[in-house]
Parts: C-alpha cells; sequence; structure tokens
C-alpha cells in the first residue's frame, strides 16, 4: 500500500487512495462502503458529518472499499472478499467509517451493526465485535507502518450493543517495539458514556520467512 505525502497549509497530510492500491486491470471504480447509504442512521450520519469536517485540516478519511476481493481473484485465483465488506445489502451487517488522526496516533471508526450480526437476542454477536476491533486495530497498524497481521488480540467484553445502534470504536497506539504495535482499543456508546468491548492487541509486521499479506 502506498501512501501520498501532501504538504498543506504547513501541516503533512497523508492522503490514502484507493487508486494507489488497486491495480490497473481493476475493471471499474469499486463502491466506496465508506460513503453515507440511506441505511445509515441519524447518529451515523452526524457523527460521520462531524469527523469528515475534522479530516479538513489534519486528519485522514480512509475509503474502505470492497475491493479487495475482486483485486486478490485476480492474484490468488478465489473469490475472496473483504469479510467485512462481503454483504451488499445496505445495512445489513458491518457499516462503518475509519478516521485516521495523524497527531494523536489515534484512529476512529463509527460502527453501525445490521441485523445479521445478531449473537445474543437483541444483540450484537461478539464475534463480529472483535472482527471490527480487529479491523480498526490491523488498518491502524497498518497505516502507521505497513501491512501487518494480528498475532495476539485480547477482548473483554464489558456490555452488550443493542443490535442496530451506531458504537464508536478508537485505537491508539500504546507502543511501537521494533516491527510490534501495540495497540488498544474501546468500543463506547457514541456519546462515550458507556463502554461496551475493551481489547489490546499485538500486530507485528510478518517477518521475511512468515507467511504475512506479502501479496498485497
Ligand atoms: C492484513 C493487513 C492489510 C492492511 C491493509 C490496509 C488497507 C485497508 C484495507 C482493508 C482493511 C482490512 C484490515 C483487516 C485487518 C485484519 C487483521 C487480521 O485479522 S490478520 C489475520 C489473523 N492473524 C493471523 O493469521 C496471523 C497468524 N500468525 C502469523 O502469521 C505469524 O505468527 C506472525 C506474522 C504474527 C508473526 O510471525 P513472524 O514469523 O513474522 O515473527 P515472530 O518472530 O514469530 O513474531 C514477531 C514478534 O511478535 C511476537 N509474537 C508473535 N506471536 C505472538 C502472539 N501470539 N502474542 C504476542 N506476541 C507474539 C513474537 O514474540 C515476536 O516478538 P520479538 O520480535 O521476538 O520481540
Amino acid at each position: 500500500m502506498k501512501l501520498s505525502k501532501k504538504k498543506k497549509n504547513k501541516q503533512t497530510v497523508f492522503c490514502f487512495n484507493v487508486q494507489h492500491v488497486l491495480p490497473k486491470i481493476f475493471p471499474r471504480k469499486p463502491r466506496d462502503f465508506s460513503l453515507p447509504n440511506s441505511s445509515w442512521g441519524k447518529e451515523m450520519m452526524e457523527l460521520y458529518n462531524h469527523y469528515n469536517r475534522l479530516t479538513a485540516d489534519q486528519s485522514v478519511y480512509l475509503c474502505c472499499v470492497s475491493s479487495g476481493g475482486a483485486y486478490l481473484s485476480k492474484i490468488i485465483q478465489s473469490k475472496a472478499r473483504l469479510f467485512t465488506r462481503n454483504i451488499r445489502d445496505p445495512g445489513a451487517a458491518f457499516e462503518y467509517v475509519l478516521f485516521f488522526r495523524q497527531d494523536k496516533l489515534k484512529c476512529v471508526c463509527i460502527f453501525q451493526a445490521g441485523h445479521l450480526l445478531e449473537g445474543p437476542p437483541g444483540h450484537v454477536h461478539g464475534g463480529a465485535i472483535a472482527t471490527m476491533i480487529d479491523t480498526v486495530t490491523g488498518t491502524h497498524a497498518s497505516l502507521l507502518s505497513a501491512p501487518v497481521m494480528t498475532a495476539n488480540l485480547n477482548v473483554n467484553y464489558r456490555s452488550p450493543i443493542p443490535l442496530g445502534s451506531t458504537v464508536l470504536i478508537e485505537s491508539i497506539l500504546d507502543k511501537e517495539d521494533g516491527r510490534k504495535m501495540y495497540i488498544s482499543c474501546r468500543v463506547t456508546s457514541t456519546d462515550g458514556s458507556k463502554l461496551h468491548t475493551e481489547a489490546t492487541g499485538n500486530c507485528p509486521q510478518p517477518g521475511e520467512s512468515s507467511e504475512g499479506p506479502s501479496h498485497l
């Protein structure tokens, strides 16, 4: 993955451009799943507008596209799809947008959990929550360094997340030790008053001998 670097108002702004990570052979412009759609509730829209405004000067808006599968299928001859973007029905599963703040080494994700993610009746499945945490910490670590693999993820579920609700997932780089990135993550209600889940993860850049995401 390449990050382009632009000087803007004396600040360095990193732009994540999907065109850099897609091969030229990709037949059409992929749908950008991080743009608003009709399934987004009021809270999701308000938060999206809030963070999107913040990106104007000092942050980066990540375009999380569904293109991974189509890209990979050309290479590994499979029907792979990025797990969190493989359900086409808007609002049915993982609706989310990631915002990466360069200054505080912090990533914020707005996540609206759809009806296909049910675990305990009326609430979000723990595996779906861990998936989103893994996605946020993995993307965060990858954008701070190079593509990583999650080696270790510890998740503590503190209070259930109501199905259909919107939550904030915030990740922070705690420590960088060689090629290991230690990241902590909190899932809270959108006003921050209720803690749903806490997690810590270790995401190293794979060594040369390991089977990392080198094909990316
Ligand atoms: C993929 C990222 C792409 C990014 C693209 C961004 C664009 C945005 C687009 C789309 C976003 C999508 C984002 C999704 C993100 C999802 C992330 C995942 O779910 S990854 C799948 C689950 N994880 C695995 O399958 C790993 C399996 N394990 C391995 O492959 C290896 O064990 C690996 C690579 C983790 C390490 O292997 P070694 O050979 O490279 O290196 P060694 O020496 O074994 O470990 C390195 C250091 O890490 C520690 N370590 C290893 N395993 C550990 C563990 N389980 N717990 C704690 N530390 C561990 C070791 O002690 C070592 O530390 P010392 O350097 O000696 O200090």
